[in-house]
């Protein structure tokens, strides 16, 4: 676990980056610091492998307050990521993500094939070993930069915007691929992002900076979406926020009911359509097992007469979910009659995993 207990950082001229942060950042979960531009994010980053020291205050790393680590020890346990990857030029990719085991003596061979085994881990193909940096597409590079800072196993990942460079769809399968990742691989890692749909995708918890270094809330995605602690929070979540908490509620717990006759359904149990007097209507689909309510929604209003057609991993029809069995769980999980506690700053509604009811869709 990290822990920030009341962090200031006043650089020399006088700017306050960092003001009276406290927070905790769980082991083995993804805790993402987003914030309007200047807020002090990186700062509050790069002061817990002491690439800046704090000016007061106290981070811990298990227990052990960061500056009685000296900065290379500190730095071996915490692999690092930043925003377009920052490879060396004029290393082979192989190399640069044998980096640091080259640091720590191991062998050429060894750091090699420790390095082919991180290309296959995160998902590139080992014929780009042999190539330079630049010889790769940005989304690449950043696969890269994933698979160096992994290199020595450490417990710990900083990443700073490491994924800001890239185009919206390369950028949604590296979050994919980081959530995969971590499912396998259970780091405890700190994510800064500008990027509020970025945090609550990725984030098991979310804090929320002000300009000025103050954190104004910190929560569960989904606990941040239904009871933002104030307007400044509630401004930068955005609009849609209702809707965007549905992908955190999951759609297993939906009541089906028998596929009635009008949907029509192949031998192979799949739906063709809803029959209708002009001939076949389109039809949306979801998996209760793995998907949200907001995917079961989306599904219902994609049928003319509104009912969402649940299928298995392998498409087959297994029930149907109409309007009310949708509106049923949306009741269940309304948000709270009371508002948000008052102040709302310094984390009040602080709560770790265990507040989002399901995965992100
Ligand atoms: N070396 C420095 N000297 C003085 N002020 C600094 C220094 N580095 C950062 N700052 C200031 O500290 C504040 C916080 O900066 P920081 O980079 O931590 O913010 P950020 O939230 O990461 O911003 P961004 O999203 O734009 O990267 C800003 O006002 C910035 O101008």
């Amino acid at each position: 676990m990290i822990t920030f207990e009341d962090v200031t950082k006043r650089y020399r001229d006088g700017t306050v980056a960092v003001d009276g942060l406290s927070l905790e950042a769980s082991t083995g979960a993804i805790t993402v610091f987003v914030g309007p531009s200047g807020c002090g994010k990186t700062t509050s980053l790069r002061m817990i492998n002491r690439m800046i020291d704090a000016t007061s205050g106290r981070i811990t790393l298990d227990g052990q307050d960061v500056r009685e680590i000296d900065p290379p020890t500190l730095r071996r346990g915490i692999g690092y990521v930043i925003q377009q990857a920052g490879l060396f030029p004029h290393r082979k990719i192989v190399d640069n993500v044998a980096t640091v085991p080259y640091l720590l003596g191991w062998s050429k061979k060894k750091a090699r094939s420790r390095a082919m085994e991180l290309l296959e881990l995160v998902g590139l193909d080992p014929a780009l070993a042999g190539r330079f940096p630049f010889q790769l597409s940005g989304g690449q590079q950043q696969r890269v930069g994933v698979a160096r800072a992994l290199a020595a196993d450490p417990p710990v990942l900083l990443m700073d915007e490491p994924f800001s460079a890239v185009d919206p769809i390369v950028r949604a399968s590296l979050q994919d691929e980081l959530l995969r990742l971590q499912l396998e691989l259970r780091k405890t890692i700190v994510f800064v992002t500008h990027d509020i749909d970025e945090a609550v995708k990725l984030g098991d918890t979310v804090a929320v900076m002000r300009v000025g270094g103050r954190l104004a809330q910190m929560a569960g995605p989904a606990t941040l979406l239904t009871e933002p602690a104030d307007d400044f929070v509630r401004e930068f979540l955005g609009r849609d926020r209702g809707i965007r908490r549905l992908s955190f509620i999951s759609a297993k717990e939906m009541r089906l009911s028998p596929s009635p006759s009008d949907l029509v359904i192949d031998e192979d149990g799949r739906a063709l359509g809803w029959r209708t007097a002009d001939g076949l209507a389109a039809y949306g689909t979801f998996n209760p097992e793995t998907d949200s309510l907001r995917v079961a929604l989306d599904a219902a209003l994609l049928s003319p007469n509104g009912t969402a057609v649940a299928v298995d991993e392998e498409g087959r029809v297994r029930g149907v979910a109409g309007r009310d069995s949708i509106d049923k769980l949306l009741g269940e999980y309304a948000p709270p009659a009371t508002g948000p506690a008052p102040g709302g700053s310094g984390g009040g509604s602080s709560s770790g995993a265990g507040d989002s009811e399901g995965a992100p869709a």
